[in-house]
């Protein structure tokens, strides 16, 4: 495949002062793609994502956004192609809800940095599509976990980033609102220019919306390949408990022993 990718990690190193979370990681994220990342408890996945998203330094190697390196670029160019849904959101300031779905425009704005009103039209637009029409004016510290967690992902649509990268998107979801907002990513990932990285808990969910994957070992090795890294075997190494694989008319579900 010769399209430049997205990103690219080559041998990528990730430490902490205490161990090596990630070591020698080589990995193309290209357009179209739908990574799911997994691993267990304190493996490193988090530290992983901000590491990709260029918010923390690597301790060896290299990433290439768009084929140049990511540390070359304003953080400005790279808020315009990549953004992140943390895993928790901290509100540093207690807005409004359309004000805090604005913020993804903010990479976007010109040089006075004023919002127009398309921006408000595309924030209100992503408020709508998470099922948060008519929140705009409620100040965030009112919402409930899950109206707060659909309104990062309004304010990541309203950025609408080439590489969105997930940790752990389907926390404080229900079960709707998890394929609402899993769907609604996909198309926008099928319509070709873009690609996400998602940090998941649930080889099932993983299984179901993401069509490359990486396992992060313990040891800090990786495996990366496609949906058939999701054997019973693997898994079961993997978290370090029996998983069975059951198949459906869903894709496979996978299910502890
Ligand atoms: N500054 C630091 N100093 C020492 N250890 C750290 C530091 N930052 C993170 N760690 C450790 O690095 C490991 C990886 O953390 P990280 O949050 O990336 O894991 P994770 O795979 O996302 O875990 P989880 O599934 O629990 O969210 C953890 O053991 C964490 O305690």
């Amino acid at each position: 495949m010769s399209e430049t990718p997205l990103l690219a990690a080559r041998a990528l190193q990730v430490t902490t002062p205490a161990r090596a979370l990630c070591t020698g990681l080589e990995l193309s994220i290209r357009p179209g793609e739908r990574w799911g990342l997994l691993g267990r408890n304190g493996a490193g996945k988090s530290t992983l994502l901000h590491t990709l998203a260029g918010l923390r330094p690597a301790q060896a190697g290299s990433l290439l956004l768009d084929g140049i390196p990511l540390a070359a670029l304003t953080p400005r160019t790279r808020a315009q192609r990549i953004g992140l849904l943390p895993q928790v959101h901290e509100d540093a300031f207690a807005g409004s809800v359309l004000e805090t779905a604005l913020i993804g425009r903010h990479p976007h704005l010109g040089p006075w940095g004023w919002e127009t009103e398309r921006d408000i039209e595309l924030a209100r637009a992503a408020l709508a599509a998470v099922g948060l029409g008519g929140f705009e004016s409620r100040r965030i510290a009112s919402l409930s976990g899950g109206e707060r967690r659909r309104l990062g992902f309004a304010s990541l649509l309203t950025q609408d980033p080439a590489l969105y990268l997930l940790d752990e998107p389907s926390n404080h979801l229900d079960i709707h609102y998890q394929h609402v907002l899993l769907g609604l990513l996909k198309q926008r990932i099928a319509s070709g220019a873009r690609a996400w990285l998602m940090v998941s808990h649930d080889p099932t969910l993983a299984a179901r919306y993401c069509n490359r994957i990486v396992l992060l070992h313990a040891d800090g090795h990786t495996e990366t390949g496609g949906t058939e890294l999701l054997t019973a075997t693997a898994l079961s190494a993997l978290y370090g408990h029996p998983l069975h694989r059951l198949e459906s008319p869903f894709g496979p579900l996978f299910v502890p022993g």
